[in-house]
């Protein structure tokens, strides 16, 4: 990369793998390996792409938003009704400063919402976790459209991961194996961030600090028309991760980054509101099965003699330990 692109996020047309990764031939088709090629250099040079070309609807995309919208802006105790605790499995809603990063309140309100864990799942490794979502009464629509949601993601999300599999030079469904991501986790936070006041105009507020995604993709919707998304990159400035209306930004998480031996990043970000209006983002997170025991991968090494960059680290511990941080007084 030359100096002066440190860094473009690339926008990457997935419209051809999603088409045809299923497809026994996928090694004769020209379009999903000129994909295939642009993901691979996206991943080693930046961790962030935009996606287009996914097939989900502009409506449904700005639905989501539109009811994590409603739902922030209605009266506390309505919103304490669906309260995150420790007894919730760390589910339901967060008020502003009650996520921290890096020990400092990030200025954001959120819902968090994870796959369904049943007790006794995973033993002790999945006990903080272990529940059912809480999902708000109000607006009404706002659980079904979200499952609906969640599903659509899934699906894409694991057709990109295909596209990433043959990228690292491995079999087409190499993360859909039984120990990877063949029962995989995930994980969906809506997010609000109030606007500055007037009073403090010269004062950016961190709606979320510097940190690194958990696990394997991350597909954010934002808001569009408000700055706010950075992305750090080699030189160790920020990059602004300008909404694109019609795609998600997508990002490598640190599992992804084990498992590629670090030829793919998951790039440090944050969120600065510098906007006087609200701002909705609704993260959506790939991640492998919860207790996937995950280490480089072979061919990854291979192509540093044989050397592991990473430690092996199981998912669930890496996520229940970043989880408590989190929220280590609730
Ligand atoms: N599930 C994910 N990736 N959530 C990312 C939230 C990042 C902020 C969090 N307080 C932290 O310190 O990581
Ligand atoms: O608000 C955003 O656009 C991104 C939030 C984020 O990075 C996260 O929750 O992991
Ligand atoms: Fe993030």
């Amino acid at each position: 990369m030359t100096t002066d692109d440190l860094m473009t996020i690339p926008v990457i047309d997935i419209a051809p793998l999603l088409a045809k990764c299923d497809d026994p031939n996928i090694a004769d088709d020209k379009d999903l390996l000129e994909v295939v090629a642009v993901l691979d250099q996206a991943c080693r040079e930046v961790g962030f792409f935009y996606v287009k070309g996914h097939g989900v609807s502009d409506s449904l995309i700005k639905d989501v938003r539109d009811l994590t919208r409603i739902f922030f802006h209605l009266q506390d105790d309505e919103k304490l009704k669906i309260k995150l605790t420790s007894k919730t499995g760390f589910r339901g809603y967060q008020s502003i400063a009650q996520n921290v990063t890096k020990g400092l309140p990030d200025l954001h309100e959120a819902i968090d919402v994870y796959k369904e864990i049943k007790p006794g799942t995973y033993g002790q490794l999945g006990t903080a976790l272990v529940g059912s979502n809480q999902w708000p009464e109000n607006p009404v629509r706002m659980k079904s459209v979200l499952e609906e949601y969640v599903d659509v993601l899934n699906e894409i999300s694991r057709k990109i991961m295909r596209g990433i599999a043959l990228a690292l030079g491995g079999p087409v469904d190499t993360f859909e194996q039984e120990q990877m991501a063949g029962d995989h986790f995930w994980v969906m936070r809506l997010i609000g961030y109030p606007g500055l006041n007037s009073g403090s105009k010269n004062t950016d507020s961190v709606g979320c600090g510097a940190h690194t995604d958990y696990g394997l993709l991350t597909l954010v919707n934002q808001d569009e028309g408000i700055n706010a998304l950075q992305v750090k990159n080699q030189n160790d400035e920020w990059i602004p991760a300008v909404p694109i209306p019609g795609t998600f930004v997508c990002n490598i998480g640190d599992m992804l980054q084990i498992w590629s031996n670090g030829e793919y990043k998951s790039t440090v970000h944050r969120v600065i509101v510098d906007s006087p209006n609200y701002r909705v983002s609704v993260p959506f997170f790939y991640e492998p099965n919860f207790d996937a025991l995950v280490e480089p991968l072979k061919v990854c090494k291979d192509r540093s003699s044989g050397v592991s960059r990473f430690e092996k680290v199981v998912y669930g511990e890496h996520l229940v330990r970043k989880v408590l941080t989190n929220f280590g007084s609730y």
